[in-house]
């Protein structure tokens, strides 16, 4: 399958991009090829699709069940009960909503951490995004859940899951206040021995940080240290409470971060220290979290709400200039999760997308970074393009109708239970 992309805009020239199979094959001003399929790209520019660091795709099911509180009570009170009682089915159409929803807005890669993992690998599969899965752990302490999380991880991880290369698999230990010590540490081991990425909770309110120090005598990033956890292949959500030794220690370790602002903001979280952990070197991804602490899954609000919030919690314009956003949105997620992506050029994955030039809020185009973080939003993407084939053309998806309306029968399901 080749697709030939004429006349678009690539940076500050009009290119012709060609496509063939998974990747990009050339780049240039007038290529004479054939292709199966060729787009006018006239008054659209490419630009690479975007990288969701963290999220919990099928929470979708969840958007606007519970706002306005902080994250403990959230969790607690409202999340997990309702989370109990989520079947194969809810998660599978619920990550299928997410999928759409990613795809209408311009991303193509999602690290995820839920439930009814089989039931996310099949929305997956179906609809065409990459991913990094990961397999969700929470023992709360409790010996026996800890017995069955390890057995499940294991028979998880010994099994052919998929044999889509989409499709990366995780670790997912929930968070430090979730998961016991010697699970952890059998997590730790178990990742080192099989290669794989450790995708946690890290630091996010100030509270998990006084309950550590009050339980284990040192704060979670120490915590960590001392169980031998940390490393390049480990990737923290949120990490915000953190002291200056506790991001050298992230910094020397080569922990990836996934920055994720519209949470912090709706949970109250507290203020992600950007430029602090950045001059460090460490690598800062961006992610929307979950569908009911931000409410969607729009990386290009994402990129605004990061920029803004810096410069707003820190009263420093400068704090997070926007090609910075971008750059977290982008190449620093392909960093994070090794995608031979993040940028167009020949050789790279073919994960990209057609921006509409002529759509009111790209236009006057000074400058598309500029555009792209505090003007558009994902109806400016006109067509996603993942591992070479169309998911989206002219602002359709195929099957649209059909996931609305089969979510919202197993939300009429949900709420009867
Ligand atoms: C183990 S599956 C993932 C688990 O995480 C919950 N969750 C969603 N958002 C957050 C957050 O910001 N901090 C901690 N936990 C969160 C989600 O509801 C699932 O139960
Ligand atoms: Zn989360």
């Amino acid at each position: 399958m080749s697709i030939l992309i004429k006349n678009v805009l690539l940076d500050e020239s009009i290119m012709d991009v060609l496509i063939q199979g998974e990747n990009i094959a050339a780049i240039g001003p007038e290529l004479n090829t054939e292709a199966a399929t060729v787009i006018d790209g006239t008054d659209k520019a490419i630009v690479p699709s975007l990288i969701n660091s963290h999220t919990h795709a099928a929470m979708t099911l969840l958007r606007g069940y519970a706002d306005d509180m902080e994250l403990h009570t959230w969790l607690n009170d409202h999340i997990w009960p309702m989370e109990h009682k989520l079947t194969r089915d809810d998660v599978y159409w619920g990550t299928r909503l997410a999928c759409l929803e990613m795809i209408k807005t311009g991303t193509t890669f999602f690290c995820d951490m839920y439930w009814h993992m089989p039931a996310v690998i099949q929305a997956v599969e179906e609809m065409g995004l990459r991913a990094m899965l990961s397999s969700a752990f929470i023992d709360f302490g409790d010996p026996k859940k800890a017995d069955k999380f390890k057995q499940r991880t294991t028979d998880f991880f010994n099994r052919q899951n998929t044999t889509s290369n989409r499709i990366q698999f995780a670790l997912g230990p929930h968070a430090i206040y979730t998961v016991s010590r010697d699970s952890l540490v059998w997590l730790a081991d178990f990742a080192r021995e099989r290669n794989l990425l450790v995708h946690i909770h890290l630091s996010e309110t100030s509270r998990e940080v006084d309950d550590c120090v009050a339980a284990h005598g040192r704060s979670p990033v120490r915590y960590l240290r001392d169980l031998g956890f940390l490393g390049p292949h480990v990737l923290a959500a949120h990490a915000i409470w953190l002291d200056d030794e506790e991001m050298d220690i992230l910094a020397e370790h080569d922990v990836k971060i996934a920055h994720l602002p519209t949470s912090n903001l709706k949970l109250s979280s507290g203020s992600f220290p950007y430029r602090r952990l950045s001059s460090r070197g460490v690598c800062i991804g961006l992610g929307t979290d979950g569908c009911s602490s931000n409410n969607n899954l729009d990386m290009f609000e994402e990129m605004k709400f990061a920029a803004l919030a810096r410069k707003g919690l820190t009263g420093n314009p400068t704090a997070m200039p926007a090609a910075d956003a971008w750059n977290c949105a982008t190449a620093n997620g392909a960093r994070i999760f090794n995608l031979n992506g993040g940028r167009i050029a020949v050789g790279k994955i073919a994960d990209c997308l057609l921006l509409d030039l002529n759509h009111p809020q790209l236009v006057p185009n000074y400058n598309l970074v500029s555009n792209i973080v505090y003007s558009a939003n994902g109806d400016c993407v006109d067509t996603t393009i993942c591992a070479g084939q169309i998911l989206m053309h002219g602002r359709t998806v195929q099957g649209e109708q059909e996931i609305i309306r089969e979510f919202k029968s197993r939300i009429a399901a949900l709420l009867q239970r």
